[in-house]
């Protein structure tokens, strides 16, 4: 037995046993044991189930999701977003479900060939759709983000969206467009977000974003000019804070919390911080 969680291709549907989760709009399953379930147990209960795919291995035991049409009601169970999972509780448990999210969505919406519109069929023993009529083929969709402190000295440029919760201030973000290097991306996003100019842009490691695809990639970069102007809409507010009287910041299993410790620790002399997978 392989401890821990381990993706694979695919599985076979019709052998029976292993574990599962269940995925509707309204998050997944849970019950006081967490979100994983017997598997044969889970497709006695009145489900309706959309679709079933095999996602990996956990601890050596096959673990399935079962894509809901609906929220039904499984008597002691409720259901739970993945932010909520990824908040709190295991972390290994947390990448399970995000995976399955990931892989649940893509399913979902690429049983069509988006270029001519036939039914697609998936590729066995690849974790691949593909169209018959024109021979194309469509992987998970995995979108690459940056994320970025930009540092001052003892200052640190933070800034709130308006779809943050109250109060807290967060590192910069954004995707990457056809065509740009993440440097390139990073050096725009910084300009568009909030008018400053950064230089020594240095990568610092990246973290699967599984809301609802995306992969970021974090990095440090130091102030080279320009006074913060917040971009309309997108920025409610950008400012520098000293590292000592900081905002409440974004949790601290993100990238973006993993980001501003580690600049911490390395700026006070403190141990650094481990960034989650
Ligand atoms: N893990 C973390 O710590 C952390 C922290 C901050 C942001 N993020 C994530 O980073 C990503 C980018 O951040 P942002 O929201 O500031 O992005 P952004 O600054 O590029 O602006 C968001 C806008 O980009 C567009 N967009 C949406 N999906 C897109 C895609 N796949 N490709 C290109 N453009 C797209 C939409 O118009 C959306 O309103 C988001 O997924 C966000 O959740 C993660
Ligand atoms: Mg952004
Ligand atoms: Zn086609």
């Amino acid at each position: 037995m392989t401890p821990g969680w381990i993706t694979t291709t695919l599985l076979d549907n019709e052998t029976p046993g292993g574990w599962a989760v269940a995925r509707s709009r309204d998050g997944f399953l849970h019950d006081t044991n967490g979100p994983l379930f017997p598997r044969e147990w889970l497709k006695r209960q009145d489900l309706s189930v959309f679709a079933e795919h095999g996602i990996g291995h956990l601890d050596g035991e096959p673990v399935y999701l079962l894509e809901l049409d609906s929220a039904g009601e499984v008597p002691g169970c409720s259901w739970q977003g993945l932010r909520g999972f990824m908040l709190q509780g295991d972390h290994t448990l947390y990448k399970v479900l995000g995976y399955a999210a990931q892989i649940g969505t893509w399913a979902r919406e690429h049983r069509f060939c988006g270029s001519c519109g036939q039914a697609m069929v998936q590729v066995p023993r690849e974790r691949a759709m593909y169209c018959q009529a024109c021979d194309l083929r469509s992987y998970p969709r995995i979108s690459p983000s940056m994320i970025v402190l930009v540092t001052r000295g003892d200052e640190i440029l933070l800034a709130r969206s308006p779809r943050f919760v109250t109060g807290v201030y967060s590192t910069l973000a954004g995707f990457a467009e056809p065509g740009e290097s993440a440097e390139d991306c990073l050096i725009r996003e910084v300009r568009e977000e909030v008018q400053v100019e950064v230089k020594n842009i240095q990568y610092m490691g990246s973290q699967c974003w599984p809301f609802p695809h995306s992969m970021m990639l974090g990095f440090h970069a130091e102030y080279a000019g320009g006074d913060i102007v917040p971009q309309a809409d997108e920025i409610e507010d950008a400012q520098w804070f000293n590292i000592h009287d900081l905002p409440p910041l974004p949790a601290s299993r993100s990238i973006a919390r993993y980001l501003i410790d580690l600049y911490l620790a390395r700026r006070l002399g403190h141990a650094e911080p481990v960034l989650p997978g």
